[in-house]
């Protein structure tokens, strides 16, 4: 049976000393072994951003694909393969700006998948501008005056969107996050994970230190019941997202593979395909 090592890829990550980044590689590790996953049964699939090296990072089947566009790369995989274990991973500003139709689909589509934003409320590959998570006020080198838009209420468009899983941590609590992504792989649905995933070179006002004073852990909040919707939007609205554990899961809602006939009998990928050499040829023509 594999252990959190053999998850771990010889290639040494290079994220800057301190990045949050490191944490969610490591509890991604964890959690993979936890559910008893071996390396070739995972998908870790990225977009863009320093985030998205993670995918080369873990040991398992990896892609690091387009900028914003990790989602629908992972629901193809899945949905051709649903013997894996698919991950989707990347940054705030891939899967909150250019990536964010993709984001509110997908929850709504339901594949049975993880998402994993590693969110550090700024652009960090690009070396610091804003991010649709930046807060009004913070001065980047896009904002010289101050962050003037509102930033994206993420996990609330999520539950308006239809989410079955929702859920946030942060890169400090690497037994929290490990356990949600476990419960995340479990979870017969998609799962959003947003996890606080401070960028320490650029961003300087949400720090290690800013997240441990503003963030309440669920477990902290007397009777709250993670299947109750309506609770779970109006605790992050009381505390303007800044919520720690499992948001919110919807335990009824099949997964979209699940309703689609057909798809039961055997992963996609590992049936033959029955097709003359003539029709190929045919096929590839039209193609030409
Ligand atoms: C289509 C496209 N648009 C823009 C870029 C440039 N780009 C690369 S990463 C990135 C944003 C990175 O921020 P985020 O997704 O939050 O990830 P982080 O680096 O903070 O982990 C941008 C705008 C690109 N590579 N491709
Ligand atoms: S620039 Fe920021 S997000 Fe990128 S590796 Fe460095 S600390 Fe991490």
């Amino acid at each position: 049976m594999a252990t959190f090592k053999d998850f771990r890829n010889k290639v040494k990550p290079n994220w800057c000393p301190g990045c949050g980044d490191f944490s969610v590689q490591a509890a991604l590790q964890r959690a993979a072994a936890n559910v008893g996953l071996e390396p070739e049964d995972l998908a870790v699939v990225a977009g863009i951003g320093c985030s998205g090296r993670i995918s080369g990072y873990i040991n398992a089947n990896g892609f690091h694909g387009v900028h914003g566009r990790a989602l629908p790369i992972a629901q193809g995989l899945k949905l051709a393969n649903r013997d894996l274990t698919v991950v989707a991973a990347g940054g705030d500003g891939d899967g909150f700006a250019i990536g964010l139709g993709h984001t509110l689909h997908a929850i709504r589509r339901n594949i049975d998948l993880t998402y994993i934003v590693m969110d550090n409320h700024i652009y960090g590959l690009t070396k610091g501008q804003t991010s649709p998570r930046s807060q009004v006020g913070f001065k980047t080198k896009s904002t010289p005056d101050g962050q003037i838009e509102s930033p994206i209420a993420i996990l609330e468009a999520a539950l308006t969107a239809g989410a079955t899983f929702v859920a946030q941590s942060f890169s400090s609590d690497l037994k929290g996050l490990t356990s949600l992504i476990e419960q995340g792989m479990k979870h017969k649905g998609f799962a959003l994970i947003n996890v606080f995933s401070p960028c320490v070179t650029y961003n300087k006002v949400n720090t290690y230190d800013w997240y441990k004073e503003n963030l309440t852990d669920l477990s902290s909040i007397e009777g709250y019941d993670p299947h109750n919707r309506l609770q779970a939007m109006q605790v992050l609205m009381e505390h303007n997202g800044l919520v720690t554990g499992l948001i919110y899961q919807d335990l009824d809602k099949p997964a979209y593979e699940d309703q689609l006939k057909g798809f039961k009998k055997e992963p996609l990928a590992h049936q033959s395909i029955h097709i003359s050499e003539e029709k190929f040829n045919d096929l590839v023509h039209e193609f030409m």
